[in-house]
């Protein structure tokens, strides 16, 4: 049974799949301050989050079973994501599901900006009729400045456009062609700043959008402009912004995020009357909690039951063409990797995984993260998963190395995992995805074989000599250890020779000792693919 917390307000008909799940169990518990959160999160295989908790180092750690944090919304800035990918804990968020709820907010507060509502409401319910100071300006024929044009930008300029404005857009992503579709004008930071009417941001906080709009940029305003902050606190400098105002550059502000959250009681916004804000609530809608709380759960349930999911924001986002064509690779990967690092006696230094034929014309990074989880599973156990696997080979200075080649080798797709270690040893492995015969070995060191990549294996290098067959046969009948499948293969005959067995279960360490001091054997190892 897994165990779910839920440690903010998250829509009940949202998690609702996540809470009739046979195989889970929910716990609802916010408000929580981080000692509390690392007291309890031992407990728990998944967290879900909004923005009030903030998922720390120490929260993550004191998870021993987290497998996944999930974030019902678009910003993953209060949960640290190094601790989480370290510890291979998936985050994942719901990107879509409040695009158009904080686009209409975004909208709702430049309007409310352009009009005064908010004063004037406060001005009209102390009983007091005032339609002198209140006298706003149109949005048609204005410039709106979009700094960030993706889901949420997009939508704005998209409506900005109905309402008569004409749109400048930044964004690094933004290319001249999309923008004509779109038909806005593809601007610099400075064209912005310099001609637009309104300013709007929709970008994530990072260490390039940081104080993005700043004294330098307020200096060079058009005067009278007004400006909207609906994404995260911190892109526009909010010291700046109430000089910029009482100097006369900015005639009004309108926020919905802050660069501390709450806000402390004596911040320059709460009391500035041209300063419009609310608490965070560009997300908060019916429709949009129910959407992002459904996306989430549903993802969440993917990874705690192992079962591929989208939106982790720990991992390379990859297209779902990409997706479903290296998807029926991820056990063979996962396999060999496995298989090539059981052949090893020595700290492993490289790993070399080539590509060959199909899979070389897509991305096969998240393939590769199987490979090397994979190798890694025989050293770190349930500890290496396809989220930490890259970092862990990095941390243990493990060089990973892909190769790609469109040229078929004999088979459609071929994927070979070599391994060298610290003391120069090598050993390669190869396989294949057969239709309607699974996943196959298809080569072992220089030996060409074909075998079920399955179960219990034996590797037995051997001289070729007459009797060996017959010998292992009956050593492993004498042990009760019955041969599924085998096969043998040669350089030149009376050479070096591999035998690869398929048991039917777990072989003793004294039969594999007893194996390896069988004449004409070099060595026998058990590889377990379970
Ligand atoms: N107030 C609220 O309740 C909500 C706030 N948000 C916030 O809104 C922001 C935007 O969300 P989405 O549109 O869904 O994200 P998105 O990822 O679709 O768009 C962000 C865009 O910012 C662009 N960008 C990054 N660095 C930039 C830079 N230096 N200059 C210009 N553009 C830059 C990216 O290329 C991307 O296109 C995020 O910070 C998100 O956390 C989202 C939902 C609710
Ligand atoms: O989705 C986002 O990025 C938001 O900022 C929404 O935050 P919230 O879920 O309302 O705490």
């Amino acid at each position: 049974m897994f165990k779910v917390l839920v440690s903010d307000p998250i829509s009940d008909l949202g998690i609702q799949q996540l809470m009739e799940a046979a195989d889970v169990t929910v716990d609802k518990k916010t408000g929580l301050s981080e000692d509390e959160l690392v007291a309890i999160i031992g407990d728990y295989d998944g967290l879900l989050v909004r923005s009030q908790t903030t998922v720390t180092p120490k929260i993550i750690e004191a998870g021993s079973k987290l497998k996944v944090i999930g974030r019902a919304g678009v910003g993953v800035d209060n949960i640290n994501l190094e601790a989480a990918t370290k510890q291979g804990v998936v985050v994942i968020n719901a990107p879509d599901g409040n695009t158009i709820t904080t686009c209409e907010h975004a909208f709702a507060m430049m309007m409310a900006l352009a009009r005064h509502i908010p004063q004037a409401y406060a001005k009209t319910v102390s009983g007091v009729w005032d339609r002198k100071s209140f006298l706003g300006v149109e949005l048609r024929g204005k410039t709106l400045g979009v700094l960030g044009m993706g889901r949420i930008g997009s939508e704005v300029a998209k409506r900005a456009k109905a309402f008569g404005m004409s749109i400048l857009a930044f964004d690094p992503f933004l290319t001249e062609e999309r923008a004509e579709k779109m038909e806005v004008k593809l601007a610099t930071v400075d064209d912005i700043v310099r001609n637009a009417d309104f300013i709007t941001v929709h970008t994530p906080l990072t260490p390039q959008t940081r104080n993005m709009i700043s004294r330098p940029q307020f200096e060079v305003m058009k005067k009278g402009m007004r400006i909207v902050n609906c994404a995260r606190g911190g892109v526009i400098d909010e010291l700046a912004l109430v000089e910029a105002i009482d100097s006369g550059i900015v005639a009004g502000a309108a926020f919905d995020v802050f660069e501390k959250e709450p806000p402390q009681a004596d911040h320059p916004f709460l009391t500035h009357p041209k300063i419009i804000v609310t608490p965070h609530l560009g997300a908060s809608t019916v429709e949009a909690q129910e959407n992002v709380a459904i996306d989430v759960s549903e993802q969440v349930l993917h990874i705690l039951r192992n079962e591929p999911f989208i939106n982790a924001v720990n991992i390379p986002p990859v297209a779902p063409s990409v997706m479903n064509k290296l998807q029926p690779y991820f056990n063979l990967g996962e396999k060999l990797g496995s298989f090539a690092s059981q052949l090893v006696d020595t700290a492993i230094r490289e790993i070399v995984v080539s590509y060959a034929g199909d899979l070389s014309d897509v991305d096969t990074q998240p393939l590769t993260r199987y490979i090397v989880k994979g190798v890694l599973t025989r050293y770190f156990g349930s500890d290496a998963n396809i989220v930490n696997s890259m970092h862990l080979a990095k941390t243990r200075d493990v060089n990973v190395v892909v190769t790609t080649s469109s040229k078929t080798q004999g088979f459609t797709n071929l994927l070979t995992v070599l391994l060298k270690t610290e003391e120069g040893e090598e050993r390669v492995v190869a396989g294949t995805l057969l239709q309607g015969y699974g996943e196959r070995i298809v080569q072992l060191g220089k030996f060409s074989v074909d075998i079920a990549l399955e179960g219990h294996q034996i590797v037995i290098s051997h001289n070729d000599k007459p009797g060996i067959i017959g010998h292992v046969g009956t050593l492993l009948g004498q042990n009760d250890v019955n041969i599924a499948s085998m096969q043998v293969g040669r350089s030149t005959a009376g050479g070096n020779a591999i035998m690869l067995l398929t048991v039917d279960r777990e072989v003793p360490e004294e039969v594999l000792a007893h194996l390896s001091s069988l004449p004409e054997i070099n060595s026998a190892k058990e590889i377990a693919l379970v």
